[in-house]
């Protein structure tokens, strides 16, 4: 599950500078310049620029060389809490600019990443005095050594004895390193890298709360996230900053496609965060959004204009989509979701009868029309919540009603205030960890009615967050895969294609498992959970034969034990030989979670 909660820009968005084209922010104040700061007596403004590079980003950085300056005078870019300089990298640097007014000045300005003085890589640009039009300038950076720290900028500086007294004009800067399998405006390798090895089967975007919106005008809004960079206005994302954009829904798809995953796809359905419903008789403008947004994914370029502008971005076959959400934790909004869903599940059934459409309220509460196939449940508990309702979806009706646990997470030890900071945690722990794997015991157990399950939220940014705890953090230059990150990753690489019957855990205790095949590997995994602080044991007697030469894989430790930068891998997963037979024991650790794996003969 994704949405950007510092998670995106800054995350697994590669763009490398914060606050690249002052989007959303008020020109002629300190704040709109933040991450940017000037270099040996220049003097820089945001403006309201008369002639902006577009009307998506009407302000400009204006630079002006006082007379007198000497040395490298301009500015720099920090980075998103820093930037890493890597020398087996190349960057690629790009910037607008202009002079508002000509001039006679025919120079350079020297791009740089350093830090403290010291130059990892320069580039020289040349500068005219005569470019009164907004000119894209590009340059690569290769550095020549990879400093340990990422304290380090981005900069821009002219001469000072020969460029003193210019004034010239910025815009839509940007810095990228490569990319995850070299995407163009794409993702950062090691975050998404760290995702695919979790081996999942979908991406469910682009939220969460921040598709919603605070209210109506700041929702996410799909068309304004396509095409080039400079006609992207950015918006005030729905977790306390400005979201560029850079990574949007063409951005998605790819991601998708690269990770050779489906997306889940959300939809705004006409409510916003402050609680605010569109009436019925408003929201025709809104279905039409969607349905374009879903046609810009999937429709046909030969008949529908969204699909072409898919086309004209460079992918003119439809990507994979199946499963659309209309909107996100609707329970919120529930009375008005009777007449939301009725209408948009309605028309968008009609105008795509081979997608299937996600309800958002509680299942069944408000009975809702036409009656939802499908369902996302979203829970956020204590680890014992969890261990005690491994058992949640047993009792479901077998209904054709199916279910997506779109968001689940142990975050906090405190059952009297989970969402507080009193007890909440900053990464998850071992024991945050096994209470969820009880609970993805169920799911396997209940897989006839439970088709998709996703951890929430992703990625933490761990110099800046809003949310805690996340399934990866990372920060400028390393990932730190948590102990619930290597719990997805033991579920989703030992599936299997079908669950076998066993005899069940029994209710609230500690000790809990799920056998599955896999009929196409002739595997057989045998998932167990023990969440107490002592060892289990325990004899499967098979129902078939297996081969001796087996393998199990642990996740073990100390209850309160997390992956974190200082502890980066205070827990991982290990994989031991194991031999099988038709009958044979296993002795579960304390607060863990295994994955056997033994061979059909
Ligand atoms: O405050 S919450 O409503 O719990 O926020 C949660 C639920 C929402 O869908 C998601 O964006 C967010 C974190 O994953």
């Amino acid at each position: 599950m994704f949405e950007d909660i510092n998670s995106g820009d800054g995350g697994i968005y590669a763009e490398l500078l914060q606050n690249r084209a002052f989007q959303q922010v008020t020109p002629n104040t300190t704040a709109a310049l933040y991450a940017w700061s000037a270099i040996n007596g220049a003097r820089i403004n945001v403006i309201a620029d008369p002639s902006p590079i577009s009307s998506a980003l009407p302000n400009s950085l204006q630079l002006i060389i006082p007379q007198g300056t000497s040395g490298q005078v301009g500015f720099g870019n920090e980075g998103y809490y820093g930037i890493q300089v890597n020398s087996e990298w190349t960057y690629n640097a790009s910037f607008y600019y202009k002079f508002s007014a000509a001039s006679s000045f025919d120079g350079a300005a020297t791009v740089t990443l350093q830090s403290m003085g010291e130059t990892y890589a320069t580039a020289s640009v040349p500068i005219s005095g005569s470019q009164t039009a907004w000119k894209q300038v590009a340059v690569s950076l290769t550095p020549t050594s990879s400093p340990a720290s990422t304290a380090n900028n981005f900069t821009v500086t002219f001469d000072g004895s020969n460029a003193a007294g210019q004034t010239i004009d910025f815009a839509m800067f940007s810095l990228f390193p490569p990319t995850f399998k070299d995407r163009e405006n794409g993702l950062r390798i090691d975050l998404a890298t760290t995702l695919s090895e979790m081996k999942p089967s979908f991406f469910r975007l682009p939220g969460g709360n921040n598709m919603e919106g605070q209210t109506w005008a700041t929702r996410w809004q799909w068309n304004v996230t396509v095409g080039p960079l400079v006609n992207r206005p950015g918006r005030m994302g729905d977790w306390g900053y400005v979201n560029t954009d850079g990574l949007g829904l063409l951005e998605y798809m790819y991601l998708c496609e690269d990770m050779e995953i489906e997306p889940i796809m959300a939809v705004w359905a006409g409510y916003s965060l402050n609680d605010e419903s569109v009436p019925e008789d408003e929201l025709a403008t809104y279905i039409q959004a969607a349905i374009d947004q879903i046609n810009f994914v999937i429709g046909d370029p030969a008949t529908n204009e969204y699909a072409a502008l898919r086309a004209s971005l460079g992918h003119p076959d439809p990507f994979r989509l199946t499963y659309v959400e209309i909107g996100n934790e609707d329970f919120f909004g529930s009375e008005s979701y009777i007449y939301r869903w009725r209408d948009f599940a309605g028309i968008l059934r009609a105008a795509f009868p081979h997608l299937r459409f996600i309800a958002t309220t509680y299942p069944f509460n408000p009975v809702l029309n036409p009656a939802p196939e499908l369902y996302d449940n979203h829970v956020y508990s204590t680890p014992d919540y969890f261990v005690e309702n491994a058992f949640y979806y047993d009792a479901y009706e077998r209904n054709g009603t199916y279910y997506f646990q779109g968001e689940y997470a142990a975050i906090s030890t405190n059952a009297a205030d989970v969402f507080g900071s009193n007890g909440r945690l900053m990464y998850p722990t071992v024991q945050s960890s096994v209470g969820e794997a009880a609970y993805m015991i169920g799911f396997e157990r209940n897989a006839d009615i439970v088709f998709a399950t996703s951890y929430a939220p992703l990625l933490m940014n761990v110099a800046n967050y809003q949310w805690s705890p996340n399934l990866v953090a990372f920060d400028a230059s390393r990932v730190y895969p948590s102990t619930s990150y290597y719990v997805q990753q033991l579920f989703s690489t030992h599936r299997g294609t079908e669950y076998l019957p066993s005899k069940l855990p029994t209710y609230n205790a500690t000790l809990y498992w799920s056998v599955t095949r896999d009929t196409t590997l002739r595997n057989v995994y045998i998932k167990v959970v023990n969440y107490d602080a002592v060892p289990a044991s325990m004899t499967f007697a098979l129902p078939f034969e297996v081969s001796s030469a087996g393998l199990v894989t642990v996740i073990t430790g100390s209850a309160d034990a997390s992956n974190s930068p200082t502890t980066p891998d205070a827990v991982v997963p290990t994989t031991f030989k194991m031999t099988f037979s038709q009958t044979f024991n296993y002795t579960a650790p304390a607060y863990s979670v295994s994955a056997l794996t033994a061979y059909l003969v």
